[in-house]
């Protein structure tokens, strides 16, 4: 069954013109102009239940915003959204007791009180019974470390602390969905690998749905079997990560440690017919840069099979060189689509409209410094 299913969903804000200068202000003040920017452009996509998936995209792509639709938080303009069969926005106070939301950039937790007080009023507000709460807190507070940290006020916590407090606070009625929106972003590499290490845990013990986004692309490799990438609003990638780097990546490079000094001809005599590029970095040692449709077993059987080797490495495609190239392409063909594009341009400066006022799901909404 599907946790998270998208029709066509489209979001538009409409967003305020500044006009410049004196004369501007004055115009702003007694006639006021607005334009639309498209958010999410008609996308669709279907999340099973138990899968961890990539949410990904440049600045401004519109990730928040699909996350802030599928939380309930955000009115869609047009489409269709169902999470765990509900449409969040419509069924929002039972919707809310099945999922659970981290907003890196915000904090659901209240401020200037202890952790463990934040906790019991988000046991309230989801309205879970002491019974069921206890030992599910007992669990989040070992795994995730957070004895020393349940009486301290939530400002005094740093940041890798506060980010395992959040997440605890999210998971404590148990939901069956969790949204994370750059849960990693800020944090030093101990703190991101433990918080995806524990999510990986949660996801094999509970089989909990996770939609991620993230500009941390570890974090995509480490956790998501999936990846739907977004550009101006629209999905320009949805599938596999393995796919996704055999699709787009360009090749792999290959080094070679041989027991015995080489020479280029040798090494090019070894792999003859077969496209690729050597260059020696020292007698002993190889490069060879070996393109997406290359074979490379073949490569590596041709030259174990010829010369005495005593160390391969092969060098992974960087995920982020991959991510800029579909940018690259996906940012142009979404260009021609869309002449002019969803995105504004010219001297103005844009405000969001009245009528995108965010709600916050629980506790205490404030956004972190
Ligand atoms: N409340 C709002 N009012 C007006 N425009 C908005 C509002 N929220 C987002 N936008 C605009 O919608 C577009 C998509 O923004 P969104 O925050 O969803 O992108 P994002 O992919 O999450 O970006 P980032 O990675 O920077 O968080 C941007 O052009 C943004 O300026």
């Amino acid at each position: 069954m599907s946790a998270i299913k998208v029709r066509d969903l489209y979001k538009q804000f409409k967003v305020q013109k500044n006009r410049e200068g004196l004369k501007g202000a004055l115009q702003d003040l007694f006639k006021r102009e607005y334009r639309q920017i498209t958010a999410v452009d008609h996308i669709s996509f279907d999340i099973p239940e138990g899968e961890i998936c990539g949410y990904i995209g440049e600045n401004g792509a519109g990730k928040s915003t699909t996350i802030k639709m599928l939380t309930g938080i955000l009115v869609p303009t047009s489409g269709e959204l169902k999470v765990n069969g509900y449409v969040p926005y419509k069924e929002r106070e039972k919707f809310v007791r099945e999922i659970g939301v981290v907003f890196g950039q915000r904090s659901q937790l209240w401020w200037d009180i202890g952790v463990i007080e934040s906790f019991q009023l988000l046991r309230k507000v989801y309205r879970v019974e002491p019974e069921v709460f206890r030992p599910r807190f007992d669990e989040l507070v070992e795994r995730l470390q957070l004895q020393e940290l349940l009486h301290r006020p939530v400002r005094k916590l740093s940041l890798g602390q506060r980010m395992r407090c959040e997440l605890a606070a999210s998971l404590l009625h148990n939901p069956s969905i969790l949204f994370l929106d750059e849960p990693t972003i800020g944090l030093d590499i101990v703190v991101k690998t433990e918080i995806r290490e524990f999510l990986k845990s949660l996801n094999q013990r509970y089989g909990t749905t996770i939609l991620l986004t993230t500009h941390d692309l570890q974090d995509i490799e480490a956790l998501c079997s999936r990846v739907i990438m977004l550009d101006e609003g629209k999905i320009i990638y949805d599938g596999g990560l393995e796919e996704l780097k055999s699709r787009w990546g360009q090749g792999k490079e290959v080094v070679f440690r041989f027991a015995a000094p080489v020479i280029i001809g040798q090494l090019e005599a070894m792999t003859a017919g077969l496209q690729v590029r050597w260059t020696l970095e020292a007698g002993t040692i190889a490069r060879v840069w070996v393109p997406a449709e290359t074979s490379i077993s073949e490569v590596l059987g041709r030259v174990v099979g010829a010369a005495s080797v005593e160390d391969v490495k092969i060098i992974e495609t960087e995920t982020d060189d991959i991510v800029r190239e579909i940018y690259k392409s996906g940012s142009s063909s979404a260009a021609d689509r869309l002449p002019g594009g969803g995105r504004g341009s010219g001297t103005t400066t844009e405000s969001p409209g009245q009528e995108e006022e965010e709600a916050v799901l629980a506790g205490g909404g404030r956004a972190s410094s």
